[in-house]
């Protein structure tokens, strides 16, 4: 097992979960509370001119405080690596949970697709596109509740939401139309061509435009055209057809698909999401922790609310505050 010096006494690293371009994610513990978090790691060298890239997800990180989001708890920064350390999402993917199921019902898939449609609306609210949907970055925790993951490629384009992209990113599969052919395009809209096809894995168990080759692959994301097999409800179609629109000024927009007759099917109220400028401050958690370190609970609540909220004792707070609405004890050793 490679040891780091920047984690020791901190988090004990275990089993590779995720492995991508120029990032590796562990499982690890965070030794105090004995919580399981996940450490992204980076390379400095191999991350070469997408340096950049990380301190863009750390800083939309920061901001971005929803319970379909997963959790920046702490970054640590050496010379030589990156450290993201990260809500663990034990339900794993939710790709895997489709599979196992073959496929989901129409009311477990709106019950999935509220939450992503939450989280989504937030973001942009935000002025952020996520610019990655798929089902890997959609991941389950130990409750099934739904988190996305992986805002690597997420853009806050400098004039809003509404001003144009360009950079070509994000996997062919689940890209819009207008992204595989270069155009200048608006996040949001590209975020709603993913979600599109998102929900069709949801509800069929495959994918509207797969094929092994690229360009058989492109040509079928640009025809459209897919299958609607039986099982889809004429609502459900509608939905994925107002989606799936290769024209983006003809897609849906988030705003309508918060309020559209198939997310608010059974339910009482369209998919809304609350911004939270802070965590919640717990007193319990805040003794726990002054018990420890000596400090008085309201210096570390001050220190807390000061921080860039991704060091070590945010950290550590974070997980303390999910223990306790997980109604397990607040033990914390002294790190070792
Ligand atoms: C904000 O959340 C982020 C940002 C980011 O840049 C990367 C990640 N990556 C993560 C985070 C957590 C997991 C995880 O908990 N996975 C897991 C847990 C139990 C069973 C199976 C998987 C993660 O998994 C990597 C594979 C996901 N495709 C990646 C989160």
């Amino acid at each position: 097992m490679v040891r780091y010096a920047a984690l020791k006494g901190l988090y004990d690293l275990e089993k590779t979960i995720g492995s991508g371009g120029f990032a590796k994610v562990k499982l690890a513990t965070h030794i105090a509370t004995g919580e399981k978090v996940a450490i992204k790691i980076m390379d400095k060298i191999s991350l070469g001119d997408d340096l950049p890239r990380v301190k863009l997800e750390v800083q939309a990180l920061k901001t971005l405080l929803h319970q379909h989001i997963c959790r920046l708890y702490q970054v640590i920064e050496t010379d030589s690596h990156y450290f993201m350390v990260i809500e663990y999402c034990s339900g794993g993917e939710l790709f895997d949970h489709i599979v196992e199921k073959n496929r989901l019902s129409e009311t477990e898939s709106r019950k999935f697709f509220r939450q992503i449609v939450s989280a989504v609306a937030y973001l942009h609210s935000l002025g952020y596109a996520h610019r990655d949907l798929k089902p890997e970055n959609v991941l389950l925790d130990r409750e099934e509740n739904l988190k996305l993951i992986d805002f690597g490629l997420c853009a806050k384009p400098k004039n809003g939401i509404d001003s144009h992209l360009q950079t070509s990113c994000g996997s062919p599969t689940y890209a819009a139309p207008e992204l595989i052919l270069g155009k200048k395009y608006l996040g949001s809209e590209v975020d709603i061509w993913s979600m599109g096809v998102l929900l069709y894995a949801l509800l069929c168990g495959f994918l509207p435009f797969d094929d092994n080759s690229i360009e058989n692959l492109y040509r079928k994301i640009l025809s459209g055209k897919y299958d609607e097999p039986s099982w889809l409800s004429s609502s459900s179609k509608r939905l994925i057809r107002a989606m799936l629109q290769i024209d983006p000024k003809k897609r849906i927009t988030i705003q309508e698909l918060c309020n559209h007759p198939w997310i608010t099917a059974g339910f009482l109220n369209p998919v809304s999401f609350v911004h939270k400028t802070n965590f919640e401050k717990d007193d319990d958690v805040l003794s726990t922790m002054s018990a420890i370190c000596g400090e008085h609970a309201s210096d570390i609540w001050r220190k807390l609310v000061k921080s860039d909220r991704t060091d070590y004792r945010t950290a550590t707070y974070l997980l303390l505050l999910d223990r306790k609405l997980r109604g397990l004890s607040l033990r914390i050793s002294p790190s070792a």
